[in-house]
């Protein structure tokens, strides 16, 4: 089985980073090649350019891809099925005009002119609205099109606004919401292998934000300490075996809690009675 993935730009080091996490760790990969073999003897690693990796897929090249859920629709690539947002690279496909200009809706495009790197998405768009604005491919650079009389309005990405304000450009409307997915060619997506890239990449996705809490309370404490905890399905429960000290009748409480109650649990669970409290992190849930 063969990934494709992002061999540069701002996707290429996060999936590494994921595949890394996941356990699939890159093997006689040297920077610049072409391919890397995993630890794992059935998967490997080819590089490609985020927007070819859908076709690469689709036609056969390689078996799963990593790439934007953008570059997997303008490639309509209709042979490929999701199998996992994988939740970085979070973007917008936006319709954007000049500020002072005049046009305000999808409706004044008609008759006008839409630069994009991306026509596909773009057209697809525009055939849901009935307006039919003349849509022409750039390869770059895409917002200083509507300055240079080259394009009344554009299609293209956005993230934290930077871009399009410093051109003094504003967003008619959204086209499309991205991020990055998991996909397989539908022949291949019940192969157990990629369902096993699946759930090792979804592990890692889950235990994001998540924290392992340890403490130990004391038997009778238990209920009050159960009442506070926000847990993911309720703590674990076990017996810590008499160990001749007097800690007879103590319990380990093991429970996964999202980050962001970390700091709360901790304070309500010290008062219903826990101590020797631990907080670690999770490489991975497979759930
Ligand atoms: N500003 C952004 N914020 C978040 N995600 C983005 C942003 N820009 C692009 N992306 C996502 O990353 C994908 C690839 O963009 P990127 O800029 O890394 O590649 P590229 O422009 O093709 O790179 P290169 O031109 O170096 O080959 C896009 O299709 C989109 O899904
Ligand atoms: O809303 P913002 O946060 O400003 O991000 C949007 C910009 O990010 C991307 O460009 P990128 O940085 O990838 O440069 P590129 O044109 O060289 O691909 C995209 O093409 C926009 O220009
Ligand atoms: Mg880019």
């Amino acid at each position: 089985m063969r990934i494709a993935v992002p061999n540069k730009g701002r996707l290429h080091e996060p999936t590494i980073d994921l595949l890394e996490r996941a356990g699939l760790h890159l093997e006689n990969g040297a920077e610049r090649k072409l391919y890397a073999d995993t630890v794992d003897p059935d998967v490997s690693v080819l590089f490609a350019r985020a927007a070819d990796i859908p076709e690469y897929v689709a036609d056969g090249a390689a078996e799963m891809g990593i790439t934007g859920y953008d570059q997997v629709r303008e490639a309509r690539a209709d042979t490929v099925e999701e199998l996992l947002d994988l939740e970085f690279g979070r973007c917008r496909l936006v319709l954007a005009a000049p500020e002072d200009g005049d046009i305000d809706g999808v409706e004044d495009l008609a008759g006008k002119t839409v630069a994009t790197e991306f026509p596909n998405v773009t057209r697809d768009f525009f055939a849901d609205t009935g307006v039919d604005p003349n849509v022409v491919e750039v390869s770059g650079a895409t917002e200083l099109t509507p300055h240079v009389e080259m394009a009344d309005a554009i299609v293209d990405i956005t993230s934290t606004g930077t871009t399009l304000k410093m051109n003094q450009l504003a967003v008619v409307e959204e086209v499309l919401a991205s991020s990055v997915r998991l996909f397989a060619r539908e022949d291949v997506v019940d192969d157990s292998k990629v369902q096993e890239v699946r759930t090792a990449l979804s592990s890692v996705i889950s235990a994001d934000g998540k924290r392992y809490l340890m403490m130990n309370v004391p038997e009778e404490q238990l209920e009050e300490v159960r009442d506070v905890i926000p847990g993911l399905g309720g703590p674990t429960v076990m017996d810590i075996a008499d160990d001749g000290n007097g800690e007879d009748g103590m319990l380990a409480v093991h429970v996964v809690v999202d980050e962001r109650d970390v700091f709360e649990t901790i304070t309500e669970v010290k008062k219903a009675g826990a101590s020797g409290i631990l907080v670690t992190e999770i490489e991975r849930l497979v759930e």
